[in-house]
C-alpha cells in the first residue's frame, strides 16, 4: 500500500520586491515527502532554502502554488498545519533566563497540553536529547550544541508527526554537530517522525539524509538517494601522474580511449578525468600504459562528492556559489517573516 505524502508540494513560488525589483526567492517548486523520510534540502546562502521551509511552515504565503502538509492545505488551514508539525528556526528560540525543563513545560502548555502530560513529555526529549545533565540550568549557561538540541526538544514537545529544522548544526564545532544528527536519525529511527531539514553541508546531507533534494537560485536542480546523485551525475575523480610531461602528453590519447571520457592534463604530469566506475579502469590503463612504456608513478581513484553533483549541475562548486552568496553586498527589504 502506498502511503499518503506527508508534504505536497505544488508549484510554490514566492516572490519579493527588493528595491522595487522582484527578487524570485523560490520558482515553482513542487515535491512529494513519505512518512518517515529523512530529506536534506542542500544548496549555497541564498538558494532559497528558508523560504521554501517558511512556505511550508505557513511563516510566509506563496507568491503563487500551494502545498499540502499533514494533510492540510497550507493556504486555506493553516492553524491546522502549525498544530501538526515542529519548526526549528534558525535562531534559538530559548529564553535566556528561563531553565530548559521551564521552558520545555512553556512550550506544552503553549500546544494546549496539561501539566500532567507536559511533564511526561518533557522528561521523554530530556532524556532522548541527552539534555538530562542541563536540565535545571538556564538556557544562556548552555552550549551552542545544547542549546541546539533544546530546539530540537521544543520542536518536539507536541511530539509532531513531521519536524522541520532550518539549518539545525550551522554555527556549531564538529563533535557537536556529529551529535545533533545523531539525536535527529535516533529520533527518526525510535518515533517514525518525518524529518525535513535544510543544511548547506554538503557531508551532513551525504552523511546521514536518505534523501538530498538540491536547490540553487530558487529551484530544485536534483532529487534523490545522495548514492544515486553521486553515481548518476558525478563519478569517481581519477589521476595519474607520471614521471615526466612527455608521457603525460603521450598518455593521454591511449587513456581517452580506454575510458571513453574526457581527460585534462593537470601539473603538466598527471591526467585527471571522470569515470562512473574508477576502480575498474585504474588497473585496466595502468596495465596498457605500462605495455606501451608509459610509466605511471602514481594512480588514484576518489569517489565522489555532493559537491561534485552541483558541479556537475550547475558548473561552479557548492563552495564557489557559498562564497559568491556571502560577498553579495545586496540587502534584502524585508517582507514578511523578518529574518
Ligand atoms: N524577507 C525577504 N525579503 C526580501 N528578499 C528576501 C527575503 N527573504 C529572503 N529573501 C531573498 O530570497 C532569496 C532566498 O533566500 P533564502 O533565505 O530562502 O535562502 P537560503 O537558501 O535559506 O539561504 P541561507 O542558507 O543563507 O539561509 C535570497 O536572494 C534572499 O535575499
Amino acid at each position: 500500500m502506498r502511503h499518503e505524502p506527508i508534504i505536497e508540494a505544488r508549484g510554490l513560488t514566492k516572490r519579493f520586491t527588493v528595491d522595487r525589483a522582484a527578487v524570485e526567492a523560490v520558482t515553482d517548486l513542487s515535491f512529494e515527502v513519505l512518512p518517515g523520510e529523512l530529506v536534506a534540502f542542500l544548496g549555497p546562502n541564498g538558494a532559497g532554502k528558508s523560504t521554501s521551509l517558511r512556505m511550508l511552515t505557513t511563516l510566509v504565503p506563496p507568491t503563487s502554488g500551494t502545498a499540502r502538509v499533514a494533510g492540510h492545505d497550507i493556504l486555506t488551514a493553516p492553524a491546522a498545519v502549525r498544530r501538526s508539525i515542529g519548526y526549528v528556526g534558525q535562531l534559538t528560540s530559548g529564553s535566556f533566563a528561563q531553565r530548559v525543563r521551564d521552558e520545555l513545560l512553556s512550550q506544552g502548555a503553549f500546544y494546549g497540553l496539561t501539566r500532567a502530560h507536559a511533564r511526561r513529555r518533557a522528561e521523554e526529549l530530556i532524556e532522548s536529547l541527552d539534555l538530562a545533565p542541563f536540565a535545571t540550568r538556564t538556557v544562556q549557561q548552555l552550549s551552542g550544541g545544547q542549546k541546539r538540541r533544546l530546539d530540537v526538544a521544543l520542536g518536539l514537545m507536541h511530539a509532531p508527526r513531521l519536524l522541520f529544522l532550518d539549518e539545525p548544526s550551522t554555527g556549531l564545532d564538529p563533535q557537536s554537530r556529529a551529535n545533533l544528527w545523531q539525536h535527529i536519525v535516533d529520533l527518526r529511527e525510535t518515533h517514525g517522525t518525518t524529518v525535513f531539514l535544510t543544511t548547506h553541508y554538503l557531508e551532513e546531507a551525504d552523511r546521514y539524509a536518505e534523501r538530498v533534494m538540491v536547490i540553487d537560485r530558487g529551484r530544485v536542480i536534483a532529487d534523490d538517494t545522495a548514492a544515486a546523485l553521486k553515481s548518476e551525475l558525478a563519478g569517481d575523480v581519477v589521476t595519474l601522474t607520471f614521471g615526466t610531461a612527455e608521457d603525460a602528453t603521450a598518455a593521454a590519447g591511449p587513456l581517452r580511449r580506454l575510458a571513453g571520457r574526457d581527460v585534462r592534463i593537470v601539473d603538466e604530469r598527471s591526467l585527471v578525468l571522470t569515470t562512473p566506475d574508477g576502480d575498474r579502469l585504474l588497473p585496466a590503463a595502468v596495465r596498457e600504459l605500462d605495455a606501451a612504456g608509459l610509466r605511471v608513478e602514481r594512480a588514484t581513484g576518489v569517489p565522489p562528492t555532493l559537491d561534485d553533483v552541483f558541479l556537475a549541475l550547475t558548473g561552479r562548486t557548492l563552495r564557489e556559489a557559498q562564497a559568491v552568496a556571502e560577498d553579495s553586498t545586496a540587502t534584502p527589504t524585508p517582507e514578511g517573516t523578518p529574518r
